[in-house]
């Protein structure tokens, strides 16, 4: 579920996946449900009846406890932001297997919200904190959702309109009621969205109100898998920008690597909407068409990433397919 374009990850790898079990829920044990899979002793495999699946890590289900899948896949990845590494976390699965749960998604501010968001949020503000004496540090973020390929922005004052969901048992839809926003390509090949809210935030509350004001905005419905299930993919952007402060430029500073100039970089935290088999969502009408268009994004993820892990191709400076989805174009260079 993790992916850097930076040294973050151990050894260097620029694409790392990882997978985290969730328990069966109320309902599910319910309906008489059982667990179909088990983790191969010693080994970051996945059993599922005569089909064996290996990732770079496996938390839950007795693989590693789900508490350390923070430190392992995605604190490295907050270090590189330090360095000035751009860096991205996927989460992605079926519908209902637990996205927006690990990710922190759906953060109350409450303080019982868990999750990689939160996690994210400590972590940064933590280290902030121990540096501000040599560096300035300007942070913004930014939320945003991708329904149905159109780009809403989920931090936009403009309220929310609720719409009656079509045939399902829990009738809400949140439906962002402004216009969506545009992509758009800077001189230099970048990728903007024009307008987008990007706030700068100075604490670990302040970006929590960001998060959690995001989350109650964002499209989601119900389908037959997931009561609360989440309609759209979502974008939590954290923007660093770093500086020395002047009285410490006289210092040798070693291992500095940016000197007077100022270091930017990214993450990206992402929430994708659930692959769903329309069969076994029991989705129809504005349900089925928004499935389709996450399918479909899903789709082009899954080809961009397959395009990048061909070295020949790369090397070849191949074709990626960045265009085929606004999803991969926003996550191409921004
Ligand atoms: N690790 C976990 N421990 C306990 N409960 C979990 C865990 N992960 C997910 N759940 C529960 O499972 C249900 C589905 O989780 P969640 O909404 O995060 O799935 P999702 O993959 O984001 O689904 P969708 O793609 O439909 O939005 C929720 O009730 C959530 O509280």
């Amino acid at each position: 579920m993790e992916s850097a374009e930076a040294k973050g990850g151990s050894g260097g790898e620029c694409v790392r996946v990882a997978v985290n079990i969730r328990p069966l829920i109320t309902t599910e044990l319910n309906d008489g449900c059982t667990d179909c899979t088990s983790i191969v002793p010693g080994e970051s495999q996945v059993q599922i009846g005569s089909h064996a699946f290996t990732f770079d890590c496996v938390y839950g289900n007795t693989g590693s406890p789900p508490s350390s899948l923070f430190r392992d896949c995605v604190a490295p990845l907050c270090d590189a932001l330090f360095c000035g590494y751009n860096a991205t976390v996927l989460a992605y699965g079926q519908t209902g297997s637990g996205k927006t749960y690990t990710m922190g998604t759906n953060y109350m501010g409450d303080g019982r919200s868990g999750g990689v968001i939160p996690e994210v949020m400590e972590t940064i503000f933590s280290r902030v904190e121990e540096m501000k004496g040599t560096t300035e540090f300007l942070i913004r973020v930014s939320f945003i959702e991708i329904f149905k390929e159109e780009v809403f922005d989920l931090l936009d004052p403009a309220p929310l309109s609720f719409l009656k969901g079509e045939g399902t048992t829990l009738p809400k839809l949140a439906i962002p009621s402004r216009t969506p926003i545009q992509i758009r390509e800077t001189l230099n090949g970048g990728i903007t969205l024009a307008g987008v809210t990007e706030p700068e935030v100075r604490s670990k509350e302040e970006m929590g109100t960001y998060l959690s004001k995001g989350s109650l905005a964002r499209a989601t419905g119900s389908t037959n898998m997931n009561s609360q299930s989440s309609r759209s993919h979502a974008i939590f952007t954290i923007s660093m920008e770093q500086k020395k402060r002047s009285h410490c430029l006289t210092a040798v500073v070693i291992n500095d690597d940016f000197g007077d100039d100022i270091l930017s970089a990214k993450l990206h935290l992402v929430d994708l909407a659930g692959s769903e088999r329309a069969k076994r969502t029991g989705a129809d009408g504005m349900r089925l068409k928004e499935g389709i268009h996450i399918n479909r994004g899903l789709l082009a993820l899954g080809n961009v990433i397959s395009a990048l892990g061909d070295d020949k191709k790369r090397k070849e400076g191949g074709h990626i397919p960045y265009r085929d989805s606004k999803l991969t174009r926003l996550l191409q260079a921004r």
